[in-house]
């Protein structure tokens, strides 16, 4: 079986989930949720043309005055009348200019005596000091896409728009399988051929900040029977993942499991290193990833397929990770017949590769704060030039 490549394998994962319904949710319970449908203003903002300062509203084509102060307008106030020639209004930020003003004068550039106003510093010109009606948007325009993010920004631009409550992408349930005879759960005693079983507690964490149910279905020995009934028993979930038995080994049973329970595998291999023995497919409803045991696989494996596969669910238009670009402070050897992911990390002056590049590498992981991405076949690269890097949160 020929090695995938990754941009592919990725497209093939997130074709085979099902569309799962949105929900309609307050606006206190939408940040880190992804928009359903598209939203559009439900009023303008401004709603009238407002003053952006403390000051009094006149009329631009009479400067310099002097003007008679007679009305006043505040923010939650009655609209003031039109205003007559010659007369000037006292206004305060975020308020409504009565018809005819124009123009805004800030209190610290006016004289007020008995009621005249004579302003004090340049001419202004007209419009100045004033948020025109519907220059921020109007009612009607799109203000959000579908497939959005929602953080703080597009909150507020949503409760400006006119909304208390949106529509957005559901949170997948994630089912986690961590599989291997050597493997005790965190904290319990590890004798002699035992190991922590690290990976759930990892991709649980990793999947902290994403709108998902995290189910931890536990550790299951090598065996094609335990194997089988935990993938059924995880039927119900819309992502089943596990980790581990992904390879090629006598003791490696989640391929056989896999078919055995009902799956329909999409893809296996990946052109990638580490996370070559990745597979996918669908399982009943859910999608079924297999993510290789290697710790250091697993979390790179993760951050390139299973969370763009929970953001994508969730509704993201835009669900994979975003990379940029920075200087190497240490030079790089030719890649081989996979894609590199190197584990990395910043300082003022560039990124360097961590010593360690084992799969198993757990220090070096703890160390990387982003991966850089070397192509199969590339040349060596020295140190000063640009390589492409992917952020780790
Ligand atoms: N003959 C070949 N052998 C291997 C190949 C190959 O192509 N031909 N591929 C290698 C690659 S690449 C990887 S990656 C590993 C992945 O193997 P598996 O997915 O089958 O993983 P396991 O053998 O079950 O475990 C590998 C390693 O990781 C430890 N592990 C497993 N689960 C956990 C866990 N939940 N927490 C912490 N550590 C875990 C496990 O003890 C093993 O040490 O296969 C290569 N072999
Ligand atoms: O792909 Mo494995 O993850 O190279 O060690």
């Amino acid at each position: 079986m020929s090695l995938i490549p990754v941009a592919e394998a990725q497209a093939r994962l997130l074709a085979l989930a099902p569309r799962l319904p949105a929900e309609q949710l307050p606006m206190s319970d939408c940040a880190g949720r992804w928009l359903a449908n598209e939203v559009v203003a439900l009023r303008s903002q401004p709603w009238a043309d407002l003053s952006a300062m403390d000051g009094y509203a006149i009329r631009a084509a009479e400067w310099p005055g002097p003007w008679r102060i007679t009305g006043e307008s505040a923010a939650g106030g009655a609209v003031p009348p039109p205003l007559p020639p010659g007369q000037g209004c006292r206004i305060f930020t975020g308020a409504p200019l009565p018809e005819g003003a124009d123009t805004v004068l800030i209190q610290e550039n006016a004289a007020v005596d008995n009621d005249v106003l004579h302003p004090e510093g340049a001419e202004l010109t007209k419009g100045r000091n004033v948020r025109m009606a519907g220059s921020d948007f109007q009612t009607g325009q799109r203000l959000l896409a579908a497939g959005t993010a929602l953080g703080a920004a597009q909150i507020a631009l949503a409760v400006l728009g006119g909304h208390g409550a949106l529509p957005v992408g559901p949170r997948p349930r994630v089912a986690l399988i961590s599989t291997g005879n050597e493997l005790v759960p965190p904290g319990a005693p590890t004798p002699p051929g035992s190991l922590p079983s690290s990976n759930a507690s990892m991709i649980a964490a990793m999947l902290n900040t994403l709108p998902c149910d995290v189910m931890d279905m536990g550790i299951v020995p090598d065996s094609l029977d335990a194997m089988t009934k935990a993938l059924e028993r995880a039927v119900g979930a819309d992502i089943i993942l596990s980790t581990g038995g992904a390879s090629v080994g006598d003791h490696d049973f989640v391929r056989s499991a896999f078919s055995r329970a009902g799956g329909k595998l999409d893809f296996w291999k990946i052109r990638m290193r580490p996370g070559k023995p990745l597979m996918a497919g669908t399982l009943g409803d859910a999608v079924f990833l297999g993510l290789p045991g290697n710790p250091v696989s697993a979390f790179v494996t993760a951050t390139l397929f299973l969370l763009p596969l929970v953001r994508h669910m969730a509704g993201a238009a835009d669900p994979f990770p975003r990379t940029s670009t920075a200087p190497l402070t240490t030079p790089l050897p030719a890649t081989g017949e996979r894609d590199d992911y190197l584990r990395a990390y910043r300082d003022a002056g560039g990124v360097a590769c961590i010593t360690s590049q084992d799969s198993a590498a757990a220090f070096a992981l703890g160390q990387a704060d982003c991966l850089i991405l070397r192509p199969a076949a590339s040349r060596p690269a020295n140190a000063g030039d640009q390589v492409t890097i992917l952020p780790l949160a």
